[in-house]
Formats: structure tokens, C-alpha cells, sequence
């Protein structure tokens, strides 16, 4: 049978891998498929930069457009990145009735509900599993392995370079800059850097997974987002104390009011799978009501980690060729007529516990206004830790740990401790999960 001929947009850290895995294991691979699979053509726009592939036996392009338009070429696949010329670029090869893999979880998450229409339309499929968490299948995991459950949350570890720099600032002591600076160098991060500090990249990720959970539309702009940059040395020291570790998780949780969406750092008891995930791992619980919890747990960045999930998806596009598009998996798990508009709530709604760092001044009497506060909006102390003047400039860091409260709530209380006199820099706050049941 006639080889199926695919083009690859875009040859750096993914895009080299997945030429590299595709030729060193192309026998396994044809195996599987029940076709060869050939590379005919790559694009990249800067041809004189080395590649991390050999690349001899590639008819190659600069314009991208040449292999969106050559009618020989079946897959599509986009390792270019970004919102701008790869979303042109996925349209056009749609439009000209050719399949889609890609690994760009920006262009997924904002415009995906408008990509999988057309895509539905035109009878072809677009693949993203190397778009979350890298070469963790969790995509195939949550639409097909667990179609049996009723999904009830979901929470993971899902930047790299996010992990990677908390678990070397946790373990070694480094310096934040300093470890960003290694995870660009390894091929980690993110065009934009800020995207994975930031959390705009996990953001992405739990947006896709969310929606393939409750079977709702990709809704990125609803998703609460925060980032890493804040959390001081002494945080990640306190958390240690306390029996917790810090981790940035995206976590998307179904209420009765809606649904929680949120990236932010979060302090996990020690004990959990998900507090030992270290390095560029990454790791997802998803809880469904028959199964129970299931952990995912594999490689999240990286050149062919990520292209293992990239060489998946091409599978198994090949052995759904010749099948009718209706009785392809659906791209969001649900069938596209099926989706619900629940709604996204918005974090003031939110119900969680918290690690308070407050500096104050060492004065009498501050302790007690700030449990009056707390107590006043309803809030529970769990824990209290004072640390030593001398260390922190003469300022008192207390550390709190509270029961559960409605994030408006912690609000208000945080805005009026913060007006106190005694209290002069900003309070740190991070939220809490037990991740039981
Ligand atoms: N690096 C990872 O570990 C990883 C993991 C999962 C997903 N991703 C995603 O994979 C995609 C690619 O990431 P990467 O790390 O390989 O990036 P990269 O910067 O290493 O590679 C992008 C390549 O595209 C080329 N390019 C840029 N514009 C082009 C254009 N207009 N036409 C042709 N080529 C063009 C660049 O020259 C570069 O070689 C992104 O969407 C990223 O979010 C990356
Ligand atoms: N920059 C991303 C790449 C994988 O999506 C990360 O560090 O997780
Ligand atoms: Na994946």
C-alpha cells in the first residue's frame, strides 16, 4: 500500500524530535499504522539554523504555504507555535481537506470551538495530545479510556518549566532567574517565558482538559490564572515546615453552582503523589465517579517526549483514514451538538483553604487584630507559625493556615488587614488542596 505522506510546519525543539522518532522507529511504527508513514516535506523559516535532525532526506521549504498547498500531503503537522501565522496555517490545511496534528495548546485553547467546526465540516480531524502535557497521553486517557465516568474533578502539574523551577529553588536553594535560564536552554519553555511563569501556558492546558471533562466549550478567557513569580524562598520553607510543598496546578472542579477553572500555586499535603512530582515531570489526577482517582503521570516538555504524543496522534489519524468522519472520536470528547454551556464560576465564588504570610511589625497587639479580622469575615485559623524578627529585617512573618472560606470572604479580610498600620507589605496568600477523594 501506498505510503501516506505527511508535512511538518516548523523543525525546532518538537519538530526535530518527531523527524527523529519518526525515522529510528519507523518499522514499529508502520506496524502499528498498518501503513508507512513519510516525511515529504518540512518547513521552517530559518533554514540556515542547525536542526536537531538530520534533514538530508527531506525536501525542504522556508514558506509553510507550500506544503499547506502541495495536494500530495495528507497530515499537516504544526509545530510552529503561537496564535498568528500557525492558526492561518491550520485553517488553510483544513480548508484543503487535509489533517491536522499539532502540539499548540495557545491555539487549541483560545480558538479550538471555531477550529473543530471547521474541521467537523470539512471532514478531516485536528489532533493536540502533545498539546497537554507533553508526552503524557492524557488526552486519549480522559476522552476515551474514562468515556464510562462522570468526571468530577481534575488536577495537575502541567508546565515543565514551572516544575522544574519550583523543585530547584525547593531542593538546591537556586535562584529563580537562574533555573528559568536552564529550562530555556533545555527546550522546555515556552517561546515567551512568561506563558509558563505566569501560568498562561497551564492555563491553555487545563482549559482543553476541561472541556473534555464536562463536555463543555473551550473557554480560556473564564479561567482563573496565576503565577509562580511571587512565591519567595520563604514560602517554599514555611510550606516544607508545615508538612506541604508548593506546586502550580491547574485545577478544574465541577460544583453544583459550575465549574472551577483555575491555575494558580497551591500548597498540597506532603503525602500526595502529586507533591513528588519534581523536575519537568508533570502529572494529572482526574477523578471520576466509577473509577475513582487515576494518576497520569510522564515527561510534560521536551523534544521527543513531546513528539512521542505528536507520532500518536499521526497513528492514529493513519488508521482512521479510510473510516467516516461521524464515527471518529470526537475532538472534545462530546459530541459537538452534545456540549452544555455550565458555567464557569468566577473565583470570587470559589471555596478553599489558605497559607497566609503576613509581615508585620513587631508590636503588641497585631496577632489579635488580625484573628479579629479573620474572625469577623468568617474565617477558621488551623495553624499558626511566628518566625523570629532578627532574620526578616525587623519585621514578624506570620504564617496561617486557615479552614475553607469563600475566596471573597478572604477578599475582604486580606484588604483590611493590609490597612493596618502594623502591617506594611502585602499579604501572601496561597490556596490549599487536600486532593482526597
Ligand atoms: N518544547 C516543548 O517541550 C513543547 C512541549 C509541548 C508543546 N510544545 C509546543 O510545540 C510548539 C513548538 O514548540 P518548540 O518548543 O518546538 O518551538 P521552537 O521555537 O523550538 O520551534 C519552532 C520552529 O518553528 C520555526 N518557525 C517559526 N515561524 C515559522 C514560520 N512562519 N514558518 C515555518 N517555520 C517557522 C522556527 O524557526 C523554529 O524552528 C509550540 O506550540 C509549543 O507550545 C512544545
Ligand atoms: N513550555 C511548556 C512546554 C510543554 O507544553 C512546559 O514547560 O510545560
Ligand atoms: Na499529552
Amino acid at each position: 500500500m501506498q505510503s501516506v505522506k505527511i508535512g511538518i510546519l516548523g523543525l525546532g525543539t518538537v519538530g526535530s524530535g518527531t523527524v527523529n522518532v519518526l525515522t529510528r522507529n519507523s518499522r514499529e511504527i508502520s506496524r502499528r499504522a498498518g501503513r508507512d508513514i513519510e516525511i515529504y516535506r518540512a518547513a521552517d523559516r530559518d533554514l540556515d539554523k542547525p536542526k536537531g535532525c538530520d534533514t538530508s532526506a527531506i525536501n525542504l521549504t522556508d514558506d509553510a504555504f507550500d506544503i499547506i498547498n502541495d495536494p500530495e500531503i495528507q497530515i499537516v503537522v504544526e509545530l510552529i507555535g503561537g496564535t498568528g501565522v500557525a492558526k492561518e496555517l491550520v485553517i488553510k490545511a483544513i480548508e484543503n481537506g487535509k489533517h491536522v496534528v499539532t502540539a499548540n495548546k495557545a491555539l487549541i485553547a483560545i480558538h479550538g470551538n471555531e477550529l473543530f467546526e471547521l474541521a467537523q465540516e470539512k471532514g478531516v480531524t485536528i489532533s493536540f495530545e502533545a498539546a497537554v502535557a507533553g508526552g503524557i497521553p492524557i488526552i486519549k486517557a480522559m476522552r476515551e479510556g474514562l468515556a464510562g465516568n462522570r468526571i468530577e474533578w481534575l488536577a495537575g502539574i502541567i508546565n515543565g518549566t514551572g516544575n522544574f523551577i519550583l523543585t530547584e529553588m525547593r531542593e538546591k536553594g537556586r535562584d529563580f532567574a537562574d533555573v528559568l535560564a536552564e529550562a530555556q536552554a533545555l527546550g522546555y519553555a515556552e517561546a515567551d517565558p512568561t506563558f509558563d511563569i505566569e501560568g498562561i501556558d497551564a492555563a491553555h492546558k487545563l482549559t482543553i482538559m476541561a472541556s473534555i471533562a464536562f463536555g463543555i466549550p473551550l473557554q480560556f478567557d473564564k479561567c482563573y490564572t496565576e503565577g509562580i513569580s511571587r512565591i519567595a524562598q520563604e514560602d517554599v520553607l514555611n510550606a516544607n515546615e508545615l508538612g506541604y510543598r508548593i506546586k502550580h496546578l491547574g485545577i478544574a472542579k465541577k460544583t453544583t453552582a459550575g465549574v472551577e477553572l483555575r491555575v494558580h500555586p497551591t500548597l498540597i499535603p506532603q503525602r500526595r503523589l502529586l507533591a513528588n512530582v519534581n523536575g519537568v515531570m508533570n502529572a494529572v489526577v482526574v477523578k471520576g465517579d466509577a473509577v475513582g482517582p487515576t494518576l497520569y503521570y510522564g515527561a510534560g516538555a521536551g523534544s521527543e517526549a513531546t513528539a512521542s504524543a505528536v507520532v500518536a496522534d499521526i497513528v492514529d489519524i493513519v488508521r482512521a483514514l479510510t473510516t467516516d468522519p461521524e464515527n471518529r472520536v470526537p475532538h472534545l470528547a462530546f459530541q459537538p451538538d452534545a456540549l452544555k454551556d455550565t458555567p464557569i464560576l468566577p473565583m470570587s465564588e470559589v471555596v478553599t483553604s489558605y497559607y497566609l504570610r503576613i509581615h508585620t511589625l513587631d508590636k503588641p497587639g497585631v496577632l489579635a487584630d488580625i484573628t479579629r479580622i479573620l474572625s469577623n469575615e468568617g474565617i477558621n485559623i488551623e495553624a499558626i507559625l511566628q518566625k523570629q524578627p532578627e532574620e526578616h529585617e525587623g519585621m514578624v512573618p506570620i504564617i496561617m493556615l486557615t479552614q475553607a472560606v469563600v475566596e471573597k470572604n478572604m477578599d475582604q479580610a486580606i484588604a483590611q488587614i493590609e490597612a493596618l498600620d502594623t502591617v506594611p507589605d502585602s499579604i501572601m496568600r496561597i490556596r490549599m488542596e487536600s486532593l482526597g477523594g
